[in-house]
């Protein structure tokens, strides 16, 4: 299976966020997604699951012309930058929902067992997004797009959720955007850089460093696989 963003304009009024936009990820790969602030990360993840709409835009599945929003399909799952799941609802009940087994859950996550009959609001902001994330990347979707999942995370709970992305990659379609670039640079197979509203494949770190993304002091050693 391979994804293929094309062609996507995207205008807030008169200001220009995306216009020469092309993706290709392929099943079996994390696809990282960098940029400055403001460069149009969020938008054009919102633009692929089909909740933003754009002047142009052609989304396509192993060639073919995807017309409806891709959430419509039932082939994508989507961790926003902000809140996933409702306030008030239980966790337990969150797991139901997304078809999840909450044991398998505290397999890779023990602390949290005390938590299956707490609410979403009862947690940490970090705690929850980490469910949020683990939940996404489990989901039984084809297509996952996760936004800044390492937010508020702890680095041993980081390296776990690297480890389940390496893990549940193989059937799955990663897109992955956070400005800890140097887990991007780990996790990713290959790495698009949003800049002036177009992408660019990078091939490697003196890239990103020459197109003004990272300085010469943040420098990781990183090639595509
Ligand atoms: N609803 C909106 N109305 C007007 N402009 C918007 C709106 N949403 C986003 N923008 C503008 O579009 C640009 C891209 O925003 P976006 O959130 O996609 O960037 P980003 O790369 O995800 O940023 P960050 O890394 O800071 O999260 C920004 O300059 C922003 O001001």
């Amino acid at each position: 299976m391979v994804l293929e963003v094309d062609n996507i304009e995207l205008n807030y009024g008169t200001k220009k966020v995306l216009s020469g936009i092309y993706l290709h990820s392929k099943l079996g790969t994390v696809t990282g997604i960098m940029g400055r602030n403001g460069s149009g990360k969020t938008s054009l993840l919102n633009i692929i699951f089909g909740s933003l709409s754009s002047k142009y835009k052609s989304i396509r599945i192993d060639g073919k012309n995807i017309k409806k929003p891709l959430f419509s399909t039932n082939k994508i799952a989507y961790l926003p930058q902000h809140r996933l799941l409702t306030k008030k609802i239980k966790l337990k009940t969150a797991f139901k929902l997304f078809n999840i087994e909450w044991d398998e859950f505290i397999g890779y996550f023990e602390s949290f067992k005390i938590y299956k009959e707490y609410r979403a609001h009862q947690i940490s902001s970090g705690e929850l997004r980490l469910i949020e994330t683990y939940l996404i990347l489990k989901s039984h979707h084809d297509v996952i797009l996760l936004d800044e999942p390492f937010s508020f995370i702890a680095p041993v709970y980081v390296e776990r959720i690297k480890a389940l992305i390496h893990e549940q990659k193989s059937n799955k379609i990663i897109l992955i955007t956070d400005h800890s670039y140097e887990h991007i640079l780990d996790i990713s197979d290959n790495i698009y850089l949003l800049k002036n509203g177009c992408s660019k494949l990078i091939g490697n770190t003196k890239e990103l460093i020459n197109e003004g993304y990272l300085t010469v002091n943040s420098l990781q050693k990183w090639s595509p696989r």
